[in-house]
């Protein structure tokens, strides 16, 4: 805990973690830290030979991960982070470098070496703090830092080591070992930080950051301060990064966003907080526009909007710290910009990006590869009944993209095996699988999509464009028209609340209310979600007959039964008594007209003290995702997505106030409004 006001520091920044390694994301995830994750696309092919020493390879390796993922994040994710993390782990025995091996063989070599002898494993790391200046360019101060860690290896049989290597463990760690799993019984010593040899010395990492942050408690403070040489201690050095301009190509700066207000939601990894710990704040009703950004935190201390804009007085240097080098491009005069032009091709590229989701996914290439990792291009086409030459452009986009990695086999082949991403939502198996969801927007939203320009046009939905069919009843008539349509929408919609529902489960202390009534419900992950974190809580889940006569294919093995199932018409039929009604990812297919008689039915069934808890994607003319999915509401529904203010309007029209939001920092977003 003493580390852990450092860590709360960096709440509401947008912080960055530069790894697919799942060592790396576990170890910071423990500590509470919010953080996205966007694996590095650097290739770790520098020429080791000029490094003096392994460690000075680490570090710069973890600068180019780092580097790499900060410069690319206002292009493809357009956001600039605010701090991004970059970590390179790398085993030393005999002054020879021992990165991931590249196939059995090469394990075999690796732990060869290691057996009965002392090694070194160092791990470099580089904090990447992004500063947007007054020009629109952003500025990019790297803090790094190595960590040593000694390890003794046991004298190793020729058959320990071959039942290790045939594990499959080694094949994605430095060394070819992992201390924390299987390898530990390879070890007979330790002398050092445990968590460096895993993949992240996280205490030297809360100790730099304390530097970072000096007392005033201040980062991207308009002069970061560099930490001196004092605190090295025998195994680790801490320095400051001057970064070899000819070592790296200076980022594109110019990349514009003004997220470096220090935006007062979570990009949020991993697992949900305590809703103590997250960021509520109350929502003004309409004409207070000036405050929209300024939120208050259960800590006390505000967000800043604007790092430019506050009179923050930068902390005077002392004698002994160093300014790290700024690093920063100056725009050009004339042509058009290279950052601008390359802008504009990342979003023309962008549906591209998505097919190649949606196809691998249709083809089973991530099911494939999680079964039988290392296939070639030759081999997966076999397997996916599709062309070598289609196959292989198939699989490097996918690289491209992140969703797969790749490396030359001992054979000189290009074998294929999937990234963290693939591993964590693209797997059918996987909890937070989002199969489901990639399926309905490649069969149903990408056709409605091609009539974008009518939607826009007519303000209506296309399905009689895209399906050839008329669409009276929304759901009746499209989504629910037959079986097959019928299941793959709610298996989207149930891979979408399984991944939103813990968070909007939690966002809110909801112990006072014992019954709920999720309406519109569908497969009732939400509601699932919602016993495991109220034990006192029951909730029926109201949908249409169409929709729970099918729910039962989505239930949980294990699930106490606190969740029913009741069938009926939320703008028909009467309502199930509940002292909280939940509409999640509801409101936006419905225009404001059909949204008051639904609010005026909850408000009818409502007692004081009852509350409404709304889940859905809102707009707050930042985050793309939000806007780009009102899109999608245009083209599917009558619906549109809302801004917090627009909920807050239509509820106080039905006796509802005290509204309040907490951003989660993934799909949705949650809001909760009181009975008056
Ligand atoms: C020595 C050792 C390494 N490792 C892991 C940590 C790292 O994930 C990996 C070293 O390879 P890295 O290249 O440092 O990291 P990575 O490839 O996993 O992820 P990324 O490059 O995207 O950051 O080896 C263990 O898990 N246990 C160990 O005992």
């Amino acid at each position: 805990m003493v580390l852990n006001p450092v860590i709360s520091k960096l709440a509401g920044k947008l912080v960055v973690l530069a790894s697919a390694s799942p060592r790396r994301m576990e170890i910071l995830r423990n500590t509470g830290l919010r953080f996205e994750v966007v694996p590095s696309w650097f290739k770790e092919t520098l020429d080791k030979e000029k490094f003096k020493a392994p460690y000075e390879y680490a570090v710069e390796t973890a600068k180019h991960k780092a580097l790499e993922v900060a410069k690319r994040m206002p292009l493809n994710h357009l956001k600039t982070p605010d701090v991004v993390i970059g970590a390179d782990t790398i085993v030393a025995v005999d002054g020879t470098i021992l990165e991931k091996p590249v196939d059995k063989n090469d394990a075999y070599r690796m732990l060869s070496r290691l057996s009965g002898k002392e090694h070194s494993v160092y791990t470099g790391v580089v904090i990447v703090l992004c500063h947007e200046n007054e020009n629109k360019s952003v500025d990019y101060r790297l803090i790094d830092f190595y960590e040593e860690t000694k390890v003794k290896f046991a004298d190793l049989s020729e058959s320990m080591l071959w039942e290790y290597i045939d594990s499959g463990e080694p094949m994605d760690k430095a060394g070819g070992y992992g201390i924390q799993a299987l390898g530990g019984m390879l070890v007979e010593r330790v002398h050092g930080d445990f968590l460096n040899v895993v993949g992240f010395p996280l205490n030297h990492f809360c100790k730099q950051l304390d530097i970072v942050f000096n007392t005033s408690g201040l980062l991207l403070s308009q002069e970061i301060l560099a930490h001196s040489e004092t605190n090295v201690s025998s195994l680790a050095s801490s320095r400051i990064q001057q970064p070899n301009p000819a070592a790296m190509t200076s980022p594109d700066t110019s990349a514009k966003s003004d997220l470096l207000k220090a935006s007062c939601f979570h990009q949020t990894h991993g697992s949900q907080t305590s809703p103590s710990a997250s960021p509520v704040h109350k929502v003004k009703k309409n004409g207070d526009n000036s405050k929209e950004d300024e939120h208050t935190w259960p800590l006390g201390n505000s967000c800043s909007t604007n790092p430019a804009a506050e009179n923050t007085t930068a902390p005077s240097l002392s004698s002994r710290e160093q300014l790290t080098e700024v690093i920063g491009t100056q725009r050009e005069d004339n042509g058009p910009q290279k950052d601008d032009l390359q802008r504009i091709i990342e979003l023309m590229d962008g549906f591209k990006a998505s097919k190649a989701l949606f196809t691998a996914s249709r083809l089973g290439v991530f099911d494939l590869l999680q079964s039988r990792p290392e296939l070639d291009a030759a081999q997966v086409a076999q397997e996916i009944k599709a062309s070598v030459k289609g196959t292989q452009c198939l699989l490097d986009a996918c690289v491209s993209l992140g969703l797969l990695r790749s490396r030359e086999s001992s054979c000189q082949k290009r074998v294929y095996m999937n990234a963290a991403l693939a591993q964590g939502f693209l797997l059918s198996d996987a909890p937070h699988s989002l199969g489901g969801y990639i399926q309905h927007c490649d069969q149903t939203v990408w056709p409605l999509f091609t009539h974008l320009e009518c939607a826009v046009r007519d303000g209506t939905h296309q399905h009689e464009k895209a399906f050839g069919k008329k669409a009276n009843d929304l759901f009746q008539d499209t989504l629910y028209n037959n079986q097959d349509i019928k299941l793959r929408f709610m298996s989207a919609m149930h891979s979408i609340a399984k991944v939103t529902g813990r968070a909007v489960a939690t966002a809110f202390d909801l112990s006072r209310f014992k019954t709920a009534c999720d309406l519109g419900g569908c497969t009732g992950a939400l509601a699932h979600e919602l016993t495991k974190a109220h034990p006192e809580m029951r909730v029926t889940v109201f949908d249409l007959p169409t929709v729970v006569e099918m729910s039962g294919r989505f239930s949980p093995q294990h699930s106490e039964n606190r969740v029913s199932f009741l069938a009926g018409d939320f703008f028909e039929d009467e309502l199930p008594k509940a002292d909280l009604y939940i509409l999640a990812r509801i409101l936006h297919d419905w225009p404001d007209e059909k949204v008051h008689v639904l609010l005026r039915r909850i408000a009818d069934s409502c007692t004081s003290g009852s509350a409404v808890l709304i889940a859905e994607t809102m707009l707050d003319g930042r985050k793309p995702h939000a806007a780009l999915q009102s899109l999608n509401m245009l083209v599917q529904t009558e619906g549109m997505e809302r801004r917090e203010r627009q909920f807050a309007d239509l509820l106080c029209q039905h006796g509802f106030g005290d509204v309040q939001v907490v951003h989660t920092g993934n799909f949705l977003d949650a809001l909760i409004a009181f009975k008056m």
